[in-house]
């Protein structure tokens, strides 16, 4: 099948009668919604059978704190403190929080409550699965002391107190079944759920399900949330609903008159694109609501702020690698644009820019008073070594004692819940003695949807080996022509190789470096036909473009103007296109994690037939079986029949990753690929080696006889220049 016929199938339905491509019968993600989003016992009937209340009845059950027989962490006193909050915020007098004004919802179906039991089954159905990894009742927290253990002895000990201390006791949330509970359960401001209901959202994903019961309290999220979940499973609307709720409930008790000023919650995120992406689904939940919520810019200065001295410094640079890693991507330049004070409720940043916008004068660093809710989308590379220090400083900078943290990803270490369990634990300790008294400490819970640090088991997985970067130039020119023997796998035993799904576009294309991935980009070019759109339908997007530039190519991808786009680890994490189709990993990824998010990129709110072709060559071989092994565990949850299958004499065979060569490969990916490390072998482009060393004598002749013009005075047009270069042939 030539490129033509593939390419052109979606441009001209005549080329399609005439080129008879059949139309795929295998499913894609780019076909469109589909009814049920979630990953985990999709079409299981989730209604709750429990016990019936009539509808429009508020019945006891329906507080937050009434969750009394399933309450896992409130004592008493928080039940009462509780109570009087609803009830305070439920005071017929108070005109600007509407909440007594009969809800559009009010026509919901029943909303029972469940028990215990029934609630057990149905988050065992889903793979919902919440521990309290601290709680008041477990008495004083020794995390904060763990500082004080410093010689090898204590850490022995120290292990063994973690262990005893984490008595992980799983928690029973009355998941979240249909939205319309928001409003009858949660008292969910009506305009946010009427937001919900117009983007045509009615069944939450499971860590909707799980999450929101944990979040939702009409005075903000009342527990600190560590939550793994897996890609594409709609952890933005998970921590966006607490948030915009939270601070309208507020605004609804302060009146709108005092509304009172200053940021309430900072969400940060790794990329200017997930930034942008997370301000844009905000304010679509928060339209009409009043809410503010602003990506901070380069530049921008945030308003209402406190000042305090920079005790802590901080370190703003910026590094390539940095880039490469779906890192931001500021340029120091900030200092060179007029300052812009931003004013809003919600601000949304990378960690660089919110570190440049609380930067004050003579090294004084802001500090966010008014800030009650500290959210970290991508949280394992927010407080991975490349931008740990900007992000604590960012979360020490956040001095409110009522300051609740959640932070999301689909893979997250015990390293990273350790460092955020002893942030968390720290900050407490920190606190002045007063407020301790008067504040309680916040419950620290865990929620992990399905297997922790897996990839979605919709997507089919291929490992294809290319041996050369010939070959996976050659192997991915042969997914461009759509044929099926480029999704082989090498270590995959499908039904049948036939039956191995096609890639179709539109696709993603990662490469380890910028410069791979505009070398591969330049290379393939002029692959795709006139006909088919030609090299419009291709396109490349990486960190040293503009912001215009990255915008463009952003919104012609999602518009299906780009077919192919060849990206670095910059579009690895969280950005949402729900239609990609597959994803190629040109480069090897630098870890698991690594891998889970680049082709997390496709088989998002629970589209099936994404694909995954990931090619490695020789040098990728001592790094093959970390991947192996997650695609290998993907399979086993998938449904029987539908595993492509992984063989496990292989699995066992692939040499095993040591510690050493898996911290190497997270730094910097494989040496050979690195910027100025590659070599002949290495280097993208179909040019031989001979063909390259020519045109380099060439170039070297034009720029020699260009210096020797400019240093002799100009010759008479009819002088024949003595170094005898007559230009490209
Ligand atoms: N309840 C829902 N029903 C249908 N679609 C949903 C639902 N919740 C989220 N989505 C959609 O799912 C897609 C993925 O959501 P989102 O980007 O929040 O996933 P994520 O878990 O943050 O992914 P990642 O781990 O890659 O960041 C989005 O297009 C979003 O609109």
């Amino acid at each position: 099948m030539n490129a033509f016929k593939l390419l052109s199938r979606s441009t001209n339905l005549r080329a399609t009668a005439k080129s008879g491509v059949a139309p795929t019968t295998q499913s894609l993600p780019s076909q469109g919604e589909v009814r049920d989003p979630r990953v985990y016992g999709r079409g299981a009937d989730t209604r709750l059978q429990g016990t019936k209340r009539k509808r429009g009845q508020q019945t006891n059950e329906d507080k937050p704190e009434d969750l009394g027989e399933l309450d896992f962490f409130g004592d008493a006193s928080t039940r009462k403190a509780k109570k009087q909050r609803d009830s305070r915020s439920k005071d017929p007098s108070d005109v600007h929080d509407d909440t007594n004004i009969p809800h559009i919802n009010d026509e919901a179906p029943e909303d029972p409550v469940a028990g215990e039991e029934e609630c057990r089954q149905i988050l065992k159905t889903h793979k919902i699965k919440a521990t309290k990894l601290w709680n008041p009742e477990d008495g004083p927290d020794e995390t904060a002391s763990k500082k004080k253990m410093k010689k090898k002895k204590n850490r022995i000990e120290e292990e063994s107190t973690k262990k005893e201390k984490r008595k992980r006791a799983e928690i029973i949330p009355q998941p979240l079944t249909h939205f319309s509970q928001l409003q009858t359960r949660y008292h969910v401001h009506r305009k946010v759920c009427d937001n919900l209901g117009d983007q045509g959202y009615e069944m939450p994903t499971e860590v909707q399900m799980g999450g929101l019961p944990l979040l939702l309290d009409n005075s903000g999220p009342q527990i600190d949330l560590l939550s793994v979940a897996p890609t594409g499973s709609g952890k933005t609307l998970a921590f966006l609903i607490p948030v915009i709720n939270a601070v309208k409930r507020e605004r609804g008790r302060a009146g709108a008159d005092h509304k009172e000023k200053g940021v309430k919650a900072v969400i940060l995120a790794p990329t200017k694109e997930l930034a942008s992406q997370i301000v844009n689904e905000g304010r679509k939940l928060a339209l009409n609501t009043g809410i503010q919520i602003t990506m901070l810019r380069k530049g921008m200065k945030i308003g209402d702020q406190g000042t305090t001295d920079d005790r802590n410094g901080h370190n703003s640079q910026k590094s390539d690698e940095n880039a490469e890693k779906g890192g931001e991507d500021e340029q120091d330049d900030h200092k060179s644009k007029p300052e812009m004070v931003v004013k809003a409720d919600v601000i949304v940043s990378t960690p660089l820019a919110m570190v440049h916008a609380l930067a004050g004068p003579n090294k004084t660093v802001g500090n966010l008073p008014t800030t009650t809710m500290f959210i970290l989308d991508e949280a394992d590379v927010l407080l991975d070594p490349l931008f740990r220090e900007q992000t604590l400083s960012i979360w020490a900078a956040c001095s409110n004692p009522q300051l609740r943290v959640s932070l999301w990803s689909a893979t997250m270490g015990a390293s990273i819940e350790d460092l955020a369990a002893s942030q968390i634990a720290d900050r407490w300790a920190a606190l002045p003695q007063q407020e301790t008294k008067t504040t309680k400490r916040a419950p620290l819970v865990r929620l992990v949807i399905g297997l922790k640090d897996s990839s979605i088991p919709s997507i089919h997985h291929k490992l294809v080996y290319a041996a050369t970067e010939q070959g996976k130039l050659m192997g991915l020119r042969q997914l461009l022509r759509g044929d099926p023997a480029a999704t082989t796998s090498s270590i995959g035993k499908g039904p049948s190789e036939t039956a191995a799904p096609v890639l179709r576009p539109p696709f993603l294309v990662f490469t380890q470096t910028i410069a791979r991935a505009v070398a591969l980009h330049a290379e393939l070019l002029y692959d795709i036909p006139i006909e088919a759109g030609g090299s419009s339908r291709i396109a490349v997007l990486h960190s040293d473009l503009s912001e215009t530039a990255r915008d463009n190519v952003m919104t012609r991808f999602r518009k299906g103007e780009i077919w192919v786009l060849i990206t670095t680890d910059l579009l690895s994490r969280g950005v949402d296109f729900r239609g990609v189709n597959g994803v190629v990993n040109y480069d090897f990824p630098n870890s698991s994690a690594a891998y889970i998010h680049r082709v997390g990129r496709t088989g998002r709110a629970g589209r099936q037939g994404g694909v995954a072709v990931t090619l490695y060559a020789k040098e990728d071989i001592p790094y093959v079986k970390n991947v192996a092994n997650v695609i290998a565990a993907s399979e086993r949850m998938k449904d029987v029949g539908q595993s492509d299958g992984m063989s496990q004499w292989l699995l066992d065979m692939l040499p095993k990753v040591s510690k050493r060569d898996k911290q190497k490969l997270k730094k910097g990916g494989v040496e050979s690929r690195r910027t100025g490390k590659e070599d002949v072998k290495t280097r993208i482009s179909t040019k031989s080696g001979y063909e390259r060393k020519i045109e380099a004598r060439r170039k070297g002749a034009v720029e020699g006889s260009q210096r020797r013009a400019k240093a002799e005075p100009q010759k008479t047009t009819n002088d024949v220049s003595d170094d005898g270069f007559d230009g490209f042939d």
